[in-house]
Formats: C-alpha cells, sequence, structure tokens
C-alpha cells in the first residue's frame, strides 16, 4: 500500500472539454483536403500529439503529402484552434474540476498538470487556473506520446514525488495505460467500458470525493 502523496492531471477531457474544439479545426482542415471525418474519428485522436494525429487524421482520407505539407498542415489546424481557444474562458471548466484540485492541494497533496497539448500553458491561462499547479508538463517539455510514460515520470519528478505516490486522472485509454506504464495507479475520467483498465472511473471530477481518492491507498 502506497500513500497518495500527488495527483496529476491530464488537461483535455479532464479539466477542460477542447475536444470538440480539436475536431472542429481537424474537420475544417480535411474538408479543405477533400474529406470528412467523424466524431469516431476523433475520439482516436485524444491523449495524441498533434503531428501523429495529423498522420492518424491523412490516413483514414487515404492522402499522402510530403514531409513540408505535414507541417503546414499542422499549423493550419493549430491555428484554426487556436482561434477557439482564444475565446475560451473559465465557463469552460469542466464541472467540478476546480473544486477538486482545489481540495486536494488543501489536503496536502502536490498537483501536475500532464499535457500532449503545446497549447496547455495558454489554456490554463485562459480559464483562469494557471495558478493551481505545482508543475506543468506539456507537449513542448515531452516528445513521446502516451502511452509512453515520460509526461508522467517527468511529472513526477518535478514534484519530487515517487512515481508510486503519484494518482493520475485521464479520459484517455493511452493515457491509463501510460500511467500504468509509469508505475501510477489511475483514475478514468469517461466511460467506464471504455476505460476499464483504470483502477477506478467516474464519468466526471464534479462526483469525486477525497474519500473515493483517498480508498485508492489500498490499491499496490
Ligand atoms: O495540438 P496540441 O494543442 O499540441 O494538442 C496535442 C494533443 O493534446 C491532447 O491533450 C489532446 O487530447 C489531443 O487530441 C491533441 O492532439
Ligand atoms: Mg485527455
Amino acid at each position: 500500500m502506497a500513500p497518495i502523496k500527488a495527483c496529476i492531471f491530464d488537461l483535455d477531457g479532464v479539466i477542460v472539454n477542447t475536444s470538440n474544439y480539436h475536431y472542429l479545426a481537424w474537420k475544417r482542415l480535411t474538408n479543405e483536403l477533400g474529406f470528412d471525418i467523424t466524431e469516431a474519428d476523433n475520439e482516436q485522436l485524444r491523449g495524441v500529439s498533434r503531428m501523429e494525429c495529423l498522420r492518424i487524421i491523412l490516413s483514414i482520407g487515404g492522402v499522402s503529402v510530403s514531409a513540408d505539407q505535414l507541417y503546414d498542415l499542422a499549423e493550419k489546424k493549430n491555428n484554426w484552434y487556436l482561434e477557439y481557444v482564444q475565446k475560451m474562458d473559465e465557463h469552460e471548466i469542466l464541472p467540478g474540476a476546480a473544486e477538486f484540485i482545489q481540495a486536494a492541494r488543501e489536503s496536502g497533496l502536490k498537483v501536475a498538470i500532464a499535457s500532449a497539448s503545446k497549447n496547455a500553458g495558454i489554456i490554463l491561462r485562459r480559464v483562469k487556473l494557471d495558478t493551481v499547479y505545482d508543475a506543468l508538463v506539456d507537449g513542448n517539455t515531452v516528445n513521446r506520446s502516451k502511452p509512453n510514460p515520460d509526461i508522467f515520470l517527468r511529472s513526477a519528478r518535478e514534484l519530487n514525488v515517487d512515481p508510486e505516490n503519484c494518482i493520475v486522472f485521464e479520459d484517455a485509454i493511452s493515457g491509463i495505460q501510460a500511467a500504468h506504464n509509469a508505475g501510477m495507479r489511475s483514475i478514468g475520467i469517461g466511460s467506464d467500458i471504455m476505460l476499464k483498465n483504470a483502477h477506478m472511473v467516474v464519468p466526471s471530477l464534479g462526483v469525486m470525493s477525497l474519500e473515493d481518492l483517498y480508498s485508492l491507498e489500498n490499491f499496490a
């Protein structure tokens, strides 16, 4: 039984719902390229880095482009995505997320945000959550995407907490796997069918209590 000393939160899908903005921006790009993606396709993109998303999307459309074009397309999508992000405010924080993070900190736990997004800092500022964490590790700091554990191991190092004392909150299957690869326990945010490998699954942080969190101390 390892005591819980830190919470590591994914951002997109756990604290804010930016998934739809990613979807709209990718859809705009694919439409320009002459094909379309569905919401089901978008599910595959959760937790996946920008360039990897682009590769997945181009393979859905059966489109191949040069390496230079790849970067231009990614930049184009990102500029559209940022148009949506610039309009975000604290009303877009998912129910209960800010309150849960605050309660965790008040109970003495350290808090990190670990996101594959290179825009994590901008989003946290937009929703006024840029002072609620002890460490931010994002797509600018870590290259290898989840399920690689780098992002969570780096978060633990920055918090000065051992991996076995960290709990990860994730909405992506690859994120749950990354947490386990890092030797951490996990809480899935979303569907318990999809996130069945997590140690616990809740539909949102709004229904999560500190008692629920500490009940995970019994999982080694
Ligand atoms: O393009 P960005 O903002 O760097 O985001 C990279 C990834 O960030 C993750 O948080 C999202 O779940 C992915 O869908 C996204 O592709
Ligand atoms: Mg996510």
